[in-house]
């Protein structure tokens, strides 16, 4: 089984505690409580320069644990204030030791909109996503056929919730336009094998309609990465582990958005 394969798996056994804990219907209800949420494909636009989205992240298949995080909500804080215009936070829990905790926990703490990083594979995900304050949910193509992937879609924009859909190769792109999707990610990471190839986006980002919201996923290392996606025409960047593993998150996520900053806009 490869690695994608046992992460689903896992995704779908601790999906069935959480479902026995809570019903559906008491998702439902939070989430007719909740605050609208925005239209975070407009948000993420890199109309003034590339965008950081910096994620909640303490470990992961690829390289085990590397960052403590007691506190995610102070880590969100040091993110925001360094000007991240998004924050992932990382749900799963058996090999990146996230929760919904630590979503509450963030939500409670920042107002720029957060995504669900999971490995989404139901729609009870989906609601537990908009219940738990996030306004952007993950669902990753490779995880998902094309039916499921266009149920969840528009399940997700009918509670308000944009999806950013993860792809790692044309045909995935493919699918994700014709599920809908109007934020699409590319994964410089190979799920199955864990590879990072950086340049999976600038071969990919072609196939990507000028109006899609294109998002460039893992392996930022640093500025010289953020301006490299923008020259394909990244809006934005998703950045783990950098921005966790330095001295001063505040400042890593900064100096990403400075380069994004000085990065060309797009049209
Ligand atoms: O990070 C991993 O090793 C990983 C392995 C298998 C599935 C997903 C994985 N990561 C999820 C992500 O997409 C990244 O956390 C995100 O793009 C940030 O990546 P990075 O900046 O390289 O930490």
């Amino acid at each position: 089984m490869n690695t994608l394969d046992q992460l689903v798996e896992g995704a779908r056994a601790d999906l069935a505690v959480r479902q026995q804990q809570v019903p559906l219907a008491e998702l439902r209800e939070r989430v007719q409580g909740a605050r609208p949420a925005r239209d975070c494909a407009a948000l993420l636009r890199g109309t003034q320069g590339v965008r950081v989205i910096a994620e909640v992240k303490r470990a992961s298949p690829s390289k085990g644990a590397f960052a403590e995080i007691a506190d995610p909500a102070a880590l969100a804080a040091d993110y925001r204030a360094g000007g991240a215009a998004a924050i992932s936070v990382l749900t799963e829990r058996r090999r990146f030791g996230g929760s919904l905790a630590d979503l509450d926990a963030v939500a409670a703490r920042v107002d720029v909109p957060l995504l669900r990083k999971d490995f989404v594979v139901d729609p009870y995900q989906v609601w537990e996503a908009r219940a738990h304050g996030a306004e952007l949910v993950l669902l990753i193509v490779a995880a998902l056929d094309q039916p499921l992937l266009a149920d969840l879609h528009a399940l997700a924009v009918g509670i308000g919730l944009t999806p950013l859909v993860e792809t790692h190769s044309e045909e995935e792109v493919e699918r994700a336009l014709r599920a809908g999707a109007r934020v699409v990610g590319v994964n410089a990471r190979d799920l199955r094998t864990l590879e990072v190839d950086r340049a999976t986006f600038a071969r990919l980002a072609p196939g990507i309609p000028e109006g899609v919201v294109r998002i460039a996923e893992s392996g930022v290392r640093g500025p010289g990465d953020v301006i490299a996606y923008a020259a394909h025409g990244a809006d934005a960047v998703l950045v783990g582990e950098a921005v966790v593993t330095g001295g001063s998150p505040a400042a890593a996520v900064a100096a990403l958005v400075e380069a994004g900053r000085g990065a060309p806009a797009s049209t």
